[in-house]
Formats: C-alpha cells, structure tokens, sequence
C-alpha cells in the first residue's frame, strides 16, 4: 500500500501526540496498527535525550539534537513507484529548506537503460554487482533514489533509536520494507531475525548535508547500489546528487564485461594492508576479500611500499606543487634521472607527477584527494615542454574522473581537444627560456 502523502510537512497537534507517546514508551508509535504498514506517512517522532551513534560513524557526537521533532516523509510527495520514491527522515523545517533551495525537490533524473550491470552471488562476499559490458572511466553505472535517508547520527539512547527505526521501516512502501529485509547485516547472522540498526550500519552510506542539518551529515540506504562491495582497489566511486536526491555509481578505471564493480568503502590516505584491514574490521566487521588484500610475500610488501608513497603524495601535495613551481621557475629542465648515494631517484616536479600517477595505476588505486593534483601538473609540464599527445592523453583521464567524480569534466575535455590553445602551451618559451 502507498503511503499517504502529508498535508503539510509541520508537524499537526495530533502528531506531536504521537511523538510525545513515542517518547514516554520509548517503543512502538501509538498510530492504531489497523492502518497497516505504510500509513505511518508523515509521522512525528521526538528525538529523546541521549546519545547514539551509527555503529559506522566516524562522526563526532551531537548534543545539539536532543528535543528537536523527526518526522518521516516520502519524497516524492505525490505517489509514485516504490522504486523512486524515499522516505526521508527530517527534522522539523528542513522540508520547507529544501523545497525553498529546490523548487519541485526531488527533481527527475535518468539512469543508464537497459542498466550494465547484474546483482548476482559473486561468492565469498555474497551479493556483489557484475558488469554486462565494458564502462569507460567517467560513464554512469546506476544511478537510484535512495530507499531512505536519515541523519548519520540520531543523539538518543540505542534502545530508543532501534525503535525509531523500526517505525522508520514500518512506515515505508510494503515492497521498499521487504527488500530492507533482504540486506545483509554484518552483526547478525540469523537472518530470521531484522535489526533495522543492523542492516542500516552494513548498507548505508555517508551523503552530503541537508539544508537545516549542517554539521553531520545525513546516510542513505540504496537498492543496488548497496550491494556493491568494497576493494582497496575500487573501479567506481559513488556520489550523491541531493536536486535529484539520488545516488550515482561512476566507473573510475576502465570495467571489463564480467568484471565485478567495486568501490572504497575508506576515505582516502590508508597506507598499508593491515591498517586498511584493521579499520575495515573495525568500522565494518569483514576481513577484506579484495585482489590487493589477498596478496602475499614480496607482492603485498611492494603493494605496501607503494601504498605509502601514494598516502605521502596525498598528505604533502603542499610540498610536491613546491616541487613542481621550482621546476618551472628552474626552466623545466628535461634531464636525465638522477640517483643519489642511498640508491634513490632524486626526482624534480614533473618526474614525481609521473611517478606518483604510475604507482596508481600500478596499484590500481585512484585517491579522490590525489588525482587532480597529479594529473593537472603531468598536463601543466607537458604543455610547457609541447609534449601535444601527452597533453590530449593525460587532460583526457582527467576529464573522465572529473565526469566519475563530480559529473562533469570541469573544463579537461577542452584542454585535451585543443593543448595548443592553454594558457600553459610552451608558457615558458615565451618568456624567453
Ligand atoms: C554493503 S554490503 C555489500 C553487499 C553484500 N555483499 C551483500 O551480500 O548484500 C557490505 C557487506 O558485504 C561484505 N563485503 C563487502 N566487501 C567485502 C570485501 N572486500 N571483503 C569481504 N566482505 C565484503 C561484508 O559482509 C559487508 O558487511
């Protein structure tokens, strides 16, 4: 049954009645259970003092919440298929903020048709997402509306919260609820058993923030998407487009028909396999499958060392510009390597540039907070030397990641169209080198 779509998203008298009986019962809402699931439409809940963080969260904890009224609400208002439509968890006014930033929120978007993917067993990790046929860096791979948001931290007591999620649950479309209960859930085995905490801290994911939420972010729960598991080596990456409200799978290397789709579930920077394993165990409770955390012997101590090169690359990219400022103000010299004493390559900008960026390519590894930095100064240095096929080869990658990443290429795609027509082309011929 659809839910119902509210008047108004303020809270009525009769509504706030239900919050205060959620709160005295800290249990089930007072709604009459004749209404049957997905009446609940609108529904007001009263955060409870206390504090609770999603078992996932890195987040620091809120105290700011506590008292502020929850209410859930079904985006889009008017009903639609389970498929497009989400039930958001709001704090009072936020619904008003959003409708004011985005006049007509959610608005419509597309998604890649017939999808180029399959959700099939993939083995060890269950559940995973396989290609159908080739993806090209930057290109959509799924693109969904969540089947719930919610804050990534709600400031009450668990016990309070596990009953506030419950009545989230309850208030969805009955098909949204039963593929809730399909999802895996890492702290509970038995799967005859639902906990909605459970199943929200193994799938959701961290979105930005919502108008009227600012410092915390919200978390949402996708269809497909959340099948997709996680590599240290990821092929896509996963953002989120809050006009549209959906969640939107990119290639970020280049996917093979069969191949599986993965991506990142840690930020960037994590250098070796046994910190990436530990913070996974911790933060997830699975010990990682993935082709980098499966090697072993010299292969992982390598994948190590470079591991922590790229972490340093990423953590000193203030040191690395320097670097790469002086080589320009040196000249741009194109030198032979030179090897000092202790065996090391003593590398100018430009060679680190593209040392780094082959070690990610080696690794099979693309850090969100390194790429930009490396590939702009691999194009900057190959203008200034006219290197044009360097220039169209390296622009070109970047306006493809900058497509998987941001949804578009940010100006790359001209550059690697026209090298000749920068402001950096043989800048440095000009000024008399
Ligand atoms: C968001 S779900 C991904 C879909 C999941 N495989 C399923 O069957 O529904 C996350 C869960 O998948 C499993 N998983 C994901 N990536 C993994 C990996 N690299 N190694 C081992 N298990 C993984 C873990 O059980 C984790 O808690």
């Amino acid at each position: 049954m659809p839910p119902k779509t509210p008047a108004s998203l303020k809270p009525h008298k009769s509504q706030v009645g239900v919050a205060s009986s959620v709160q005295a019962r800290h249990s089930t809402v007072s709604t009459s259970r004749d209404e049957g699931p997905g009446e609940r439409q609108g529904q007001v809940i009263k955060v409870p003092a206390g504090t609770y963080r999603c078992p996932s969260t890195e987040l620091p904890k809120r105290s700011g919440d506590a008292g502020r009224t929850l209410m859930v609400v079904t985006f889009p208002p008017r009903s639609g298929p389970p498929h497009l439509s989400t039930s958001v968890l709001l704090y009072e006014g936020m619904g008003e903020q959003l409708y004011e930033r985005y006049p007509g929120f959610p608005l419509p978007f597309t998604s890649p048709s017939p999808a180029p993917y399959k959700i099939v067993d993939v083995g060890a990790t269950d559940a995973g997402m396989i290609a159908l046929h080739t993806i090209t860096p930057g290109d959509t791979i799924a693109r969904e509306r969540p089947l719930l948001l919610m804050p990534h931290v709600i400031n009450a007591n668990p016990s309070d919260v596990e009953h506030i999620l419950d009545d989230v649950v309850d208030s969805m479309y009955v098909e949204n609820q039963n593929f809730i209960r399909t999802l895996k859930d890492w702290r509970n085995t038995d799967k005859a058993t639902f906990r909605a905490q459970g199943v929200f801290g193994t799938n959701m994911f961290q979105v930005t923030d919502l108008p009227g939420h600012d410092d915390c972010g919200y978390a949402g729960l996708a269809r497909d998407i959340s099948r997709v598991n996680h590599s240290c080596s990821p092929n896509a990456h996963v953002a989120f487009d809050l006009e549209t409200m959906t969640f939107i799978l990119r290639a970020i290397l280049p996917i093979m028909k069969g191949d599986e789709v993965t991506y990142c579930y840690l930020g960037s920077g994590f250098p070796g396999a046994a910190a990436r394993q530990e913070e996974l165990e911790r933060r997830y409770g699975f010990v990682c499958r993935c082709t980098a955390c499966k090697l072993t012997g010299t292969a992982r101590e390598n994948s190590d060392y470079f591991r922590r090169m790229l972490a340093e690359r990423t953590l000193g990219y203030r040191r690395d510009d320097l670097l790469f400022a002086q080589w320009l103000m040196d000249g741009a010299p194109v030198r032979p390597p030179k090897i000092d004493a202790n065996g090391q390559e003593d590398m100018d900008g430009l060679r680190l540039a593209q040392v780094t960026w082959d070690l990610c390519l080696r690794e099979r590894y693309i850090d969100e907070n390194l790429w930009e930095q490396v590939l702009a100064r691999l194009v900057k240095g190959y203008s200034v030397l006219k290197d044009e096929e360097k220039v169209q080869f390296y622009a070109g990658v970047a306006g493809q990641l900058s497509k998987a990443y941001t949804g578009t290429d940010r100006g790359w795609d001209a550059v690697s169209r026209n090298p000749r027509r920068t402001d950096w082309w043989a800048k440095l011929d000009k000024k008399g080198r």
